[in-house]
């Protein structure tokens, strides 16, 4: 299935869905990913908080594709915001991955109590510069983190990865991002797969378009302008999950998706403005 791609703010062409990798690792792991990259997937999402980056970059290798047909995305932990540790855990983690780039490299949370996710930004425009990473972008941003990095450094980022599913849809930091020019990648966009693909809104819809409920799920997203990146270690699923190009919902029916959103919808309740990473 190729999938088609959508344009960031600095030229680069991003895949309008992707593979997650949280909870993806081992042996087992590289044939995971090897069997949605034969299934045409090409933007893969790891971090180094999820020791998945060696098996990513291992199933890349074994698949025989050029390197240059992938989106490689890896995201810098907490723990690095340090101007100079950032730029060290790049080139480790590239190392890791046995890749010479990332395709797009992000701060992973901007843990705004210690507050130095500034330096960190910093940090990626330099890897920029030094050929380290093709874009950056940052994941779990708020509008005020994104207004201090752009007005301290003047460079934008090119996509803000957040939480959004149907019980968090995320409707004013969606605005948000398209307002700075920046796209927005959705994480558990599946919700974990939890009780949203049960919902009744969904299931009507799976049977109306002859498709399953997590590509209503998925389809809704992109209709939305959001790029999602499932995760999935099932043949089955991996392959469903890319096969949502060729049908639409209408705009009554992305509203009733929309309608499922909670006050209280986060899976976690990880909020970006008090989240401390694991480790
Ligand atoms: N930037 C950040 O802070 C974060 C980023 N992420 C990234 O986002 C990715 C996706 O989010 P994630 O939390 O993994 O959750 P997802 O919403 O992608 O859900 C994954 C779960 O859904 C199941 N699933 C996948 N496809 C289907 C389907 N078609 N029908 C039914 N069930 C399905 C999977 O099971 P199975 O494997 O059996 O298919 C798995 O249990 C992560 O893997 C990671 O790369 C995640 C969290 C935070
Ligand atoms: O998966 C990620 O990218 C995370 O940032 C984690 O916080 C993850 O969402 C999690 O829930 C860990 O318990």
């Amino acid at each position: 299935m190729k999938i088609p791609n959508r344009l960031l703010n600095d030229g680069h062409l991003i895949p309008k869905i992707g593979l997650g990798t949280y909870q993806i690792r081992g042996g087992q792991g590289i044939d995971q990913v090897l069997s949605a990259i034969q299934d045409g997937y090409r933007l893969l999402d790891t971090s180094t908080n999820y020791d998945s980056e060696g098996i990513v970059g291992e199933a890349i290798r074994r698949s025989g594709i050029p390197r240059s047909e992938f989106f490689v995305t890896s995201k810098l932990p907490g723990k690095y915001h340090h101007y100079d540790d950032a730029l060290l855990m790049i080139q480790e983690s590239l190392c890791r991955m046995g890749l010479e780039y990332f395709d797009l490299y992000l701060i992973h949370w901007p843990l705004p109590k210690i507050g130095l996710y500034v330096q960190a930004w910093r940090a990626l425009i330099t890897a920029k510069k030094l050929g380290l990473c093709r874009s950056i972008g940052v994941s779990n941003f708020e509008p005020e983190h994104l207004d201090k990095i752009i007005t301290e450094t003047g460079v934008t980022p090119v996509i803000n990865q957040i939480e959004i599913h149907p019980y968090w849809i995320q409707k004013k930091l969606l605005r948000e991002n398209e307002k700075r020019n920046i796209l927005t990648e959705a994480w558990s966009p599946l919700g974990r797969g939890n009780s949203i693909l049960q919902e009744k809104i969904i299931t009507d819809l799976s049977e109306k378009y002859q498709k399953n409920v997590g590509q209503i799920v998925l389809r809704w997203h992109v209709q939305r302008g959001v790029i999602p990146i499932p995760k999935s270690s099932n043949l089955n699923h991996q392959r469903e999950n890319t096969d949502i190009f060729d049908f639409s919902l209408t705009s009554k029916e992305i509203d009733a998706i929309n309608s499922l959103s909670k006050p209280t919808g986060r899976i976690d309740n990880q909020d970006p403005n008090n989240y401390e990473e694991f480790d």
